[in-house]
């Protein structure tokens, strides 16, 4: 498995960003990720691999605060991350007049896929990310889906976007323009008020990275970015991930195309089984029998004419 080509010079590599240590996760009597590590410093690109089931989807939640791991710590910016926990509702007892906080009604917005738990609670702790399947808001512009990516980091919140109040006017033109930035910067600036319903597979896989650019992360993790792309579109993510590392942030990327992994990152860590097989450079890893051995009789291979593209999968997730 030699796949590596000629890839730009990586710019020299800070101090670290994200530490795992010990990182275990079970779900009852599975042991989904057992005792894992893993350093990610400033302008560095580090890829994790491991067949289907090797618990790289866990191991990412654990990274972002959305799971909490069952032992070891993760931290951030030396910080150690918490998971997001939910905000206390006040109870109402029977025959009691309800509070006045308790019977706003958020106000639905025109739907949209699910958003995870407490996506703010990431966005805070600088990271943000994408997942495996798209959670694009279907039916607004490539535009509006970055302000909202945007408004959980300004002061007036998705509430008051939606209720448009003077806070929100007050920002509103900043966060447009910074959105028009973000998708100049993806590749998308002709398409900003194209619906994302509408957009090519590959546009709304850049439309969610500028969706999570808008957020102003320090690192960016993207759960299979090139799902379903096809050759062309899958070297234009490569460009892009180099470009957002050229800006400054460091990124972590989980895929299973060997070709982009090896090609793309700086350090590759292979899971298999939850654990820890080999952690090392492209080279490194892409030359270790066992890494290859992993992914024999999985079914798995990196073959780029696979069309294993999803349809529709942006209407289908976000059908009102
Ligand atoms: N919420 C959950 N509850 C119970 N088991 C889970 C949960 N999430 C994942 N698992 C199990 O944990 C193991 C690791 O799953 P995970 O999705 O992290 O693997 P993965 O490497 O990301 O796989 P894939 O490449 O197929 O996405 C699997 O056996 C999976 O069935």
């Amino acid at each position: 498995m030699t796949v590596t080509e000629s890839r730009p010079a990586a710019p020299a590599v800070g101090g670290p960003v994200l530490e795992a240590s010990g990182v275990t996760m079970r779900f009852g009597g599975l042991l989904a990720v057992n005792n894992v590590n893993l350093t990610v410093r400033e302008g560095e690109i580090v890829g994790l691999i491991g067949p289907n089931g090797a618990g790289k989807t866990t191991f990412f939640n654990c990274l972002t605060g959305l799971y909490k791991p069952t032992s070891g710590q993760v931290r951030f910016a030396g910080v150690p991350r918490k998971a997001p926990v939910a905000p206390k509702r006040k109870k109402v007892k029977p025959g009691q007049p309800v509070p006045p906080e308790a019977a706003v009604q958020v106000p639905v917005l025109p739907q949209l896929s699910p958003l995870p738990p407490k996506p703010r609670a990431v966005v805070r702790a600088g990271m943000a990310r994408t997942f495996q399947n798209i959670r694009l808001f279907a039916n607004m512009t490539a535009l509006e889906n970055v302000m909202v990516g945007r408004y959980s980091r300004t002061s007036a919140g998705a509430l008051t976007s939606v209720l448009h109040g003077p806070k929100f006017r007050r920002e509103e033109a900043a966060t447009r323009a910074r959105a028009q930035e973000l998708l100049d910067f993806v590749g998308l600036g002709r398409s900003t008020e194209h619906l994302a319903r509408n957009m090519p597979y590959g546009d709304q896989r850049r439309l969610e990275i500028a969706r999570a650019l808008a957020t102003d992360p320090k690192l960016i993790l993207l759960d299979e970015p090139t799902a379903g792309m096809n050759p062309q579109e899958t070297r234009q993510a490569m460009d892009l991930i180099f470009k957002i590392r050229d800006s400054g942030l460091s990124v972590v990327v989980i895929e299973h195309d060997m070709r982009f992994i090896f090609n793309l990152c700086d350090r590759v860590l292979c899971l298999v089984r939850g654990e820890t097989l080999i952690e090392g450079t492209p080279g490194e890893v892409q030359s270790d029998p066992r890494v290859i051995e992993a992914y024999i009789g999985t079914g798995e291979d990196d073959d780029e004419d696979d069309d294993d593209r999803p349809q529709d999968d942006v209407t289908e997730e976000a059908k009102p």
